[in-house]
């Protein structure tokens, strides 16, 4: 593939009335952060899925246009945490709070506003917010009817002092439009920051191995899809038949985790392995060549030195 789609090289669009800027997607775990970067963003670059936790990396995504650059920065979500896991993720997606234009707190419309957005909310007051514009935006506005949608507005607006509010859907598109406009009104006038062709600042291992993830968190449940970490060992593109070879290692915790990944007679890594490659070949445009083992290594998710290893939260 054409690694440079990935970092860009075209030069940066500018010019009078341009805006560009930074805004940070912060909210609960599965508020629909990634979903809506992706919707935006017009293809998947960052990992969904239903279990929480699921963003490790705090993630930058560059959307341009003639008129503005956006970059979007998506962020762990944010929850009391149980582990070094935890409370790297918190730091990070805190982190990314930090200096930017606009801050966007998704609250899942459809269900009830709770003492977990409210203690996300109230991070919002820390010093470094102070000049950020904050977006309320209510995600998942598909599952709710239009009442509901306006209850959750008005116990959504007694969290902050928001600057706007809007309810959208990712799964639908509706609304997203109108989320880009809002933050476009924010934005300060200023010169792209990244050329215009640059989607993300993830180097293409580390989305490689995001998407391998996310099958993984998409086939099983409970503890499996947290004790897990994917590395990228190796990565060769053959031009002759555009194929990408790529060798990849699952980190378990335990033993027992590593025999449910393989599954009886392999069925399951190779499940795993088909529908990433499948994935893959999409994001890639090129065949794939998927080469998945599955290595034990006790306690990963205790040991700080070890996550930044792997690259989640603030190791990046
Ligand atoms: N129906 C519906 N489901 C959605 C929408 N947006 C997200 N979801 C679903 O909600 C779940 C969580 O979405 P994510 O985008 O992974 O949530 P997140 O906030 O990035 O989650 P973490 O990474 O855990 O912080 C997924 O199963 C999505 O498919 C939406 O607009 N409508």
């Amino acid at each position: 593939m054409d690694l440079d789609a990935y970092f860009g090289h075209a030069a940066p669009p500018s010019g009078e009335g341009f805006k560009s800027g930074f805004v940070t997607l912060i909210g609960r775990p599965n508020a629909g952060k990634s979903t809506l970067l992706n919707t935006i963003m017009g293809k998947k670059i960052a990992i969904t899925s239903n279990t929480a936790q699921t963003t490790r990396h705090r993630f930058r995504a560059v959307y341009t246009r003639d008129d503005m650059q956006m970059i979007i920065v998506d962020t762990p979500g944010l929850h009391k945490p149980h582990d070094a896991l935890g409370e790297e993720l918190n730091t990070s997606a805190l982190k990314a709070l930090e200096d930017v234009d606009v801050i966007a707190m998704l609250i899942d419309a459809s269900k009830p506003v709770g003492r977990g957005d409210e203690w996300v909310a109230a991070q919002l007051d820390g010093p470094h917010c102070k000049h950020a514009k904050k977006i309320c935006v209510l995600s998942k506005g598909d599952l709710v009817t239009t009442e509901q949608m306006h209850e959750q507005a008005e116990a959504a607006k007694k969290l902050a002092n928001w600057d706007a509010m809007v309810g959208l859907s990712s799964e639908s598109g509706y609304n997203v439009d109108a989320f880009i406009e809002e933050v476009q009104c924010f934005l300060p006038e200023g010169p792209a920051w990244f050329p215009a062709d640059m989607e993300t600042d993830q180097p293409i291992e580390v989305i490689v191995a995001e998407f391998i993830r996310e099958k993984i968190l998409r086939t099983f449940r409970d503890e499996v899809p947290h004790s897990i970490g994917v590395t990228i060992e190796h990565m060769e593109y053959e031009k002759k038949k555009d194929l990408n070879r790529i060798l990849a290692r699952i980190y378990v915790e335990r033993d027992s985790q590593k025999g449910i990944i393989i599954g009886k007679g392999g069925s399951a890594i190779k499940r795993i392995g088909q529908e990433a490659r499948e994935d893959l070949e999409q994001l890639l445009g090129t065949r794939v060549y998927l080469d998945l083992m599955v290595k034990v290594k006790k306690n990963w998710r205790r040991d700080a030195t070890q996550i930044r290893r792997f690259g989640y939260g603030e190791g990046l």
